[in-house]
């Protein structure tokens, strides 16, 4: 089965240790979570299994084979319009010639609801988009491209609730399909409900969660925000 680990990393910026023996793994199939506190190092994580940091040696073992990353910020040419934008991601992300019937097939075939919202963007200048539906559309693009593994910076930043809840689908189409999908949320409740397991960082590590249950259990509280709290106090640098 493909999948990606990084075993006992260290990494740290000047005066600032992010990652200290920090561990992980995602497997082919699966969703796996990334909580942790602003600043705590979710996107410098991403990066670097990412080869964005290609200055170090940092480990990464990985047999993925098409990864596609959602960075955190998103800055679209001002003139073009969305279908514009999916010829933009599609040539630069994707060896095939993804057409927009087929990526509207794809996750027709997850979820059928968000077609028309989606399809209603394309003729829409990407500067008169908001933040949420740039966001929304680049996370629906980039899973219907067939990658094998999906990096997602909070994809559901900035969305709302009813486009939270296709994204989820989304995702969890994609996984029975064998994507591999490692995305990042300040949304603990839709983590712990949607993702098969997560890491919380914490103490410059990734803490292991089977679930919600497991993370509350574990911080000796009885709710996520609470648990969540507990871990980001003992991680604060
Ligand atoms: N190039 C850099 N040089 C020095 N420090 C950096 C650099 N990039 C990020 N940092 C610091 O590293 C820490 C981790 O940043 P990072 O963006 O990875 O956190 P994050 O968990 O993604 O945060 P958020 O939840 O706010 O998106 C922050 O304190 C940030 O200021």
């Amino acid at each position: 089965m493909k999948s990606l680990s990084v075993n006992n990393i260290c990494f740290s910026y000047p005066n600032r240790p992010i990652f200290v023996n920090a561990s992980i793994s995602v497997e082919a199939g699966s969703i796996v979570g990334l909580l942790g506190p602003n600043g705590s190092g979710k996107t410098t994580f991403f990066d670097m299994i990412c080869g964005l940091l290609n200055d170090r040696n940092l480990g990464v073992n990985s047999t993925f084979k098409h990864p596609l990353y959602l960075t955190q910020s998103l800055t679209t040419p001002h003139t073009l319009r969305m279908s514009d934008v999916f010829k933009l991601i599609t040539t630069l992300c994707s060896s095939k010639n993804i057409s927009q019937q087929c990526a509207i097939d794809k996750l027709r075939a997850w979820s059928p609801e968000i077609i028309d919202r989606y399809k209603a963007l394309w003729n829409k200048k990407s500067t008169l988009c908001s933040y949420g539906e740039k966001r929304w559309f680049f996370t629906l693009t980039l899973l219907a491209l067939s990658a094998d593994l999906v990096i997602l910076d909070e994809p559901s930043a900035g969305v709302d609730p009813e486009f939270r809840h296709y994204i989820w689908k989304c995702l969890t189409g994609a996984a029975r399909e064998g994507v591999a999908i490692l995305v990042s949320s300040h949304n603990i409740e839709e983590v712990s409900a949607h993702c098969d397991r997560f890491y919380m960082i914490s103490e410059c590590t990734f803490k292991p969660f089977q679930s919600g249950a497991e993370f509350i259990s574990h911080y000796e509280t009885d709710s996520l925000d609470e648990a969540f709290i507990r871990a980001a106090t003992t991680s604060a640098p």
